[in-house]
């Protein structure tokens, strides 16, 4: 099957509005309810399939809209009974019943404080439609996408940027270690939260690979053609073959350059994102870069180095990237502090 998820430009409003079709109640409802300050519902070590049960759509009400994507919508919801928040992923089967069901195997199987925390699959529909809901925690400041659009473009301090990778990195190393490439890796699927934590999510196009080592025949198009690895772009130069986990780690060092420079950094600020200046940048152009004069620690320039080399087979792995002076040797109280910091800003109302 041929997916392409689209980034999301500015200039572009490429996300598909999916109507609501939930059984819940709305915001009106919701601000009528007596509940204490709002908290997000703590995490459990037990697996979201054995916690299904404890949950029915009709005992949530839903608070606001916090994201819409290929597949569905996310909800930020409440349950009546206890008040705690949640997020609820609703995919429509039209859209995406297939990739639900692979999220939603994945992340039942996941416990880690790196990937978003599923506390249950749920049939979103009272008809046989195949939708699905993911009950998940909610990560109060959003993705880091929406954390950078809130900051107008501003680029995040280094320090800050060394935790998002430090993080995202221990949940690729928990992934990869129980086979699960993610193969979309951007700033939209990682979600912050006001205390500087940093999850993984949306596992719509991740595969559980097959237990032995070696390159593989995954399908070539499914991602977001954006932070796609010159041999997935291009799978056809590469014999058809590619490693999953170095995609990932491509995935990251993109993110990290975008991040560093407040706009998606592989096209010139205002270039059209087609799909052929997106083939020239990413399989025939140098390897992305920080601009020479960009204020930038030796560190963190050899750390994206290590992300963004072309050749997948030279490309640092997570665990090497872990032990990156970048990450590795970072003042953890520091850097943590900056994120906080920066989330909690672009959280605030009048941001
Ligand atoms: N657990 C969560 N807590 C807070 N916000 C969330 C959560 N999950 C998702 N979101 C918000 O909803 C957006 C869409 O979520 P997600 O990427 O999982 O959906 P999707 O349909 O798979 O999107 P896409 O098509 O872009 O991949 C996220 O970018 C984020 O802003």
């Amino acid at each position: 099957m041929a997916l392409i998820r689209e980034k999301r430009f500015s200039q572009m409003n490429l996300s598909l509005h999916v109507p609501s079709r939930v059984p819940f109640q709305d915001a009106a409802a919701a601000a009528r309810r007596q509940c204490p300050p709002p908290v997000a519902a703590a995490s459990t070590s037990s697996t979201p399939a054995s916690r299904a049960s404890q949950f029915r759509l009709a005992d949530f009400e839903r608070v606001a809209v916090l994201g819409r994507g290929n597949g569905g919508t996310v909800y930020k919801v409440r349950h009546r009974e206890t008040c705690a928040l949640y997020a609820l992923k609703v995919q429509h089967s039209a859209g995406g019943g297939e990739l639900a069901g692979v999220e939603a195997d994945i992340l039942s199987r996941t416990a880690s404080p790196f990937v978003v925390r599923c506390h249950a699959v749920l049939p979103a529909s009272a008809s046989a439609s195949g939708d699905v809901a993911l009950l998940l925690e909610l990560v109060d400041g959003g993705s880091l996408d929406a954390v950078a659009r809130r900051r107008a473009g501003a680029a995040f301090p280094e320090a800050a940027v060394a935790e998002v990778a430090a993080q995202a990195l221990s949940g690729l190393a928990y992934l990869h270690a129980r086979r699960v490439a993610h193969l979309d890796v951007k700033p939209a699927n990682l979600l912050a939260s006001t205390d500087g934590e940093v999850k993984l999510a949306d596992f719509g196009i991740a595969r559980v690979l097959p237990p032995r080592a070696g390159d593989h025949r995954a399908p070539p198009y499914a991602g977001t053609a954006a932070y796609m690895s010159p041999e997935r772009f291009d799978p056809e130069a590469h014999g058809g073959r590619y490693d999953p986990f170095a995609a990932d780690v491509w995935g990251l060092g993109v993110t990290v350059l975008e991040l560093l420079a407040g706009r998606y950094p592989l096209l010139p600020a205002g270039q059209k994102p087609s799909w052929a200046a997106l083939m020239c940048a990413i399989c025939f152009g140098e390897p992305p870069a920080l601009p020479d004069g960009a204020a930038a620690s030796p560190e963190l320039r050899g750390f994206v180095a290590a992300c963004l080399r072309k050749d997948h087979r030279e490309r640092a792995s997570v665990g090497e990237l872990l032990a990156h002076p970048f990450v590795a040797g970072r003042d953890v109280a520091a850097s943590r502090r900056a994120l906080r910091r920066l989330v909690a800003e672009a959280s605030s109302p009048s941001s």
